[in-house]
């Protein structure tokens, strides 16, 4: 039997959250405004609380009572903009029972607002629902650029993790999917708290981002963004709100692309990878006896990694902590012993190497050097110890394969 005035079970923590904050920004407001008549200033409070509700503006109460409180020397609207955003957000460790000026328990009165928040965040673009199917035709190409511009920008996209894999194809592709934008001094670009919509790529001109020093709470530069730098890449990526305000220093050009048209790159990305990956691994010997479950979970543990001719990839003697799977190119295993390099065999697309120091425990038998560029599907030891269970009984199985792979490294130590 509940014997309490409100009926509050499931939603308790979150009505006496909303409570406390209520409280609080009529506390303030009554004790910095000290009214003759105290009843009537609830009733305005509370009428206009209600009013800014139905505008949709009831959340900023709170934070623009504490941002007047923390930083009243603050007045420029952009940078107050920051200041409120900042704590609507909770980044900071606004203390409540600080602000207020009375003693009652307003514990997080803010987390309700950075739930509400949260709440109306868009999903991921991981977690989109999507069609790889049908974002594979969509690229809907519309901003043609000339020979100059796309050597630029394919220079620039290099920068960008998510798409330092696309090849030439897919690189034609995105290309024309900025669009080029001017920018005027002091123009604000992004503001914070707002939803990611755009990646942005500097063509020329400066750009700064701004955000809270929570030790004085000023408004202060965190970073600069010149040609050829971007910005909004990991907001876009995981769908947060813009932690800076991004401002144009002086006149700019920006090229931009759609988070709908991003996302769609990613998607394609993946699906196509993840395809050519599950094709990939049912030709490697080691593996064919995996399912197709099995496979699938291994091709989303593998790294993708590219290695120059020449350039080392497996150092014999060292540590091991992963094997690879050669997608393009070839590597050269060699054996070093008393000063002279010895080549043992070349690996070419579809072979795998790194396997052996996983297996026994061992430090690396041999090296492994990169003959031509060539591009790797990595996995790492725990990886290959969750997802190569089956893999490894296949091993013992195929011992004597593995006798005579291991003697034969052996002899060539002896000898
Ligand atoms: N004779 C060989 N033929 C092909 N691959 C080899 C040979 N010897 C060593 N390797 C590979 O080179 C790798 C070096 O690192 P690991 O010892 O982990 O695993 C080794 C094998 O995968």
């Amino acid at each position: 039997m509940n014997n309490r005035p409100w009926n509050i079970e499931a939603n308790e923590q979150e009505f006496v959250n909303e409570l406390s904050m209520i409280l609080q920004d009529f506390a303030y407001e009554a004790l910095t405004t000290k009214p003759q008549d105290i009843n009537r200033f609830a009733i305005t409070h509370f009428h206009n609380r209600i009013k800014h509700k139905s505008t949709g503006q009831g959340a900023t109460l709170h934070s623009d009572i504490i941002a007047n409180r923390l930083a009243p020397q603050i007045t420029n609207s952009i940078e107050k903009n920051i200041l409120k955003q900042s704590i609507k957000e909770n980044n900071s460790p606004v203390d409540d029972k600080q602000l207020l000026p009375f003693p009652v328990d307003l514990h997080s009165a803010s987390s309700t607002l950075t739930r509400s928040i949260s709440h109306n965040r868009r999903q991921s673009i991981r977690s989109e629902s999507i069609d790889p199917e049908l974002t594979a035709k969509s690229f809907t190409p519309t901003h043609t650029k000339n020979q100059n511009d796309r050597q630029l920008l394919i220079n620039y996209m290099k920068n960008i993790v998510i798409l330092q894999d696309l090849n030439d194809e897919e690189v034609d592709k995105v290309l024309d999917l900025f669009e080029e934008i001017h920018t005027q001094q002091g123009e604000i670009i992004i503001n914070y708290g707002d939803d990611s919509d755009y990646l942005f790529i500097v063509k020329e001109g400066q750009f700064e981002a701004l955000d809270i020093d929570k030790r004085n709470w000023q408004v202060k530069e965190v970073a600069k963004y010149e040609m050829g730098d971007h910005f909004c890449e990991l907001a876009l990526l995981y769908n947060q709100k813009q932690s800076t305000t991004i401002r144009s220093l002086n006149d700019g050009l920006l090229w931009k692309i759609k988070r709908i048209d991003y996302r769609n790159v990613i998607v394609n990305l993946a699906h196509q990878r993840r395809c050519r990956y599950i094709e990939f691994l049912k030709t490697v010997p080691i593996l064919y006896e995996l399912n197709d479950t099995e496979r699938m979970n291994i091709v989303d543990s593998l790294k993708l990694i590219y290695y120059n001719a020449g350039e080392i990839i497996i150092k014999q003697g060292d540590k091991a902590d992963c094997m690879y799977f050669i997608e393009n190119g070839n590597v050269r295993i060699e054996i070093q012993q008393n000063g002279m390099k010895q080549s043992m065999k070349d690996l070419g697309p579809g072979k795998y190497f790194g396997e052996m120091a996983l297996i026994a425990d061992q430090p690396r038998t041999t090296s492994a050097v990169a003959i031509d560029k060539t591009r790797l599907a990595q996995l790492s030891r725990h990886a290959f110890e969750r997802l190569l269970g089956t893999c490894l009984d296949i091993m013992k199985r195929n011992a004597t394969t593995y006798k005579t792979f291991k003697e034969q490294v052996k002899t060539y130590i002896q000898t």
